[in-house]
């Protein structure tokens, strides 16, 4: 498609869907705003985007597409001052935000302007921030949720997938409430109880100087997400104050009933406590990207000598596979740990085992 695109918000969001549009439109050109001068010179250093705007009201006059992917309060914000702004007719606004009702209701300013606005939301990110992480591939077998209001025509959705088509994600409509309250479980809630869990080791770190070292195996896995971006998730819990509240009450609730299980010594429920988890879990969709992204780990089981990483990384980088993060894992001071390398397809990881197979004779496995 042809057409003026301007990003409002150059970060890990803003930046991954410049990327995916430039991508399948090569004609488009790609205007970013950023209130971070720094961020969007970045982003156009790294050719994220085409030109930088001096402000919002100056990217917006000539964009065919106005995309907000700003934390969410922000994002209200800035739809409140769009309403004041000189815009194209057949402009198309969207956002990228965790939360679609309170951004919803503020765009009915727009809708009574005659300015067509839908909520968006790509179920796919990281705890990383920043345009340094935006990566066009960030969506792909992701969800893209979509929110339209009933007065929003289906070519106007239509549209908008259209200029989203090079993120390859799957589009799925839902009303805003729906959209909160399913977020609010699956990915919302997660991040309050893993800074939780957090907290509470700093609390126990106080007294207990080894508990940061211990924690850097299972515990660093869960509590990921507890890294990602403070004013993000304020926002997000609190325009979605009511679902978290109800769930907290539900959690409590879990919370006492692990309690009397553990106070009454009941072996047989807490078998089956954790037995109900582990199926549940274990029969959600592993190949496909969920809410919550999927990394692909492989597990190599490296000897204690010095250069093994860079060997590893080397006969990677030969065949151009790229590794999105590595790391050891340690169980045992003395012995020297696994190597895990994650990377961002499951196409990627299995290139990469059958290399290392072929180069060295180290053990590999797949954590399911
Ligand atoms: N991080 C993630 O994994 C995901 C985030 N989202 C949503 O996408 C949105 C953006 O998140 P990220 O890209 O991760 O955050 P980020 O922190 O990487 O980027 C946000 C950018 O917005 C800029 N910004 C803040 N206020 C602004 C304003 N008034 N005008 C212009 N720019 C402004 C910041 O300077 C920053 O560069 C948020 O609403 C978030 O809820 C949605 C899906 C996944
Ligand atoms: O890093 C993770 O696992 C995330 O949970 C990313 C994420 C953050 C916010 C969203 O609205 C959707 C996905």
């Amino acid at each position: 498609m042809n057409g003026r695109v301007f990003i409002i918000g150059l970060g890990l969001i803003g930046g991954s869907l410049a990327l995916c549009i430039k991508k399948q439109h090569k004609n488009a050109t790609i205007i970013g705003f950023d209130v971070i001068f720094e961020q969007a010179k970045l982003a156009k250093m790294l050719s994220v985007i085409d030109e930088i705007a001096p402000s919002i009201e100056d990217g917006a006059k000539e964009a065919d597409l106005i995309l907000i992917a700003t934390p969410v309060q922000e994002t209200e914000r800035i739809m409140q001052a769009l309403v004041n702004m000189e815009l194209k007719d057949q402009v198309i606004i969207s956002d990228a935000g965790s939360t679609k009702k309170e951004i919803v209701k503020r765009s009915k300013l727009l809708a009574d302007k005659g300015v067509a606005f839908i909520g968006g939301h790509p179920m796919a990110g990281s705890h990383k921030s920043g345009i340094t992480a935006a990566k066009s591939i960030l969506f792909e077998n992701a969800f893209y949720l979509l929110t339209p209001e009933d007065h929003i025509r289906a070519e106007q959705v239509q549209q908008l997938q259209s200029w989203l088509s090079g993120t390859k994600a799957r589009f799925i409509t839902l009303s805003p409430d729906e959209h909160d309250y399913l977020t609010g479980v699956i990915s919302h809630f997660p991040h309050v109880i893993a800074a939780s869990l957090v907290h509470q080791a700093e609390k126990t770190s106080e007294t207990k100087k080894l508990v940061p070292r211990l924690a850097a195996g299972g515990f660093r896995d869960v509590t990921r997400i507890a890294s990602s971006s403070p004013e993000m998730w304020r926002d997000i819990l609190l325009h979605n104050k009511e679902v978290l509240l109800s769930l907290l009450v539900n959690w409590q609730e879990e919370m006492q009933k692990v309690t009397n299980m553990l106070e009454t010594e009941n072996s047989e429920e807490i078998y089956d406590y954790f037995l109900r988890a582990k199926q549940f879990r274990d029969e959600l969709p592993q190949k496909q990207k969920g809410a919550i992204p999927a990394f692909y780990d492989l597990f190599v089981d490296v000897p204690d000598y010095p250069g093994v990483i860079s060997e590893i990384t080397g006969i990677l980088a030969k065949e151009e596979i790229s590794i999105t993060n590595i790391r050891i894992l340690e169980t045992r001071e003395e012995i020297y740990g696994v190597l895990v390398i994650s990377f961002q397809t499951e196409e990627d990881r299995e290139r990469a085992e059958a290399c290392i197979h072929l180069h060295t004779s180290y053990e590999t496995s797949v954590a399911l």
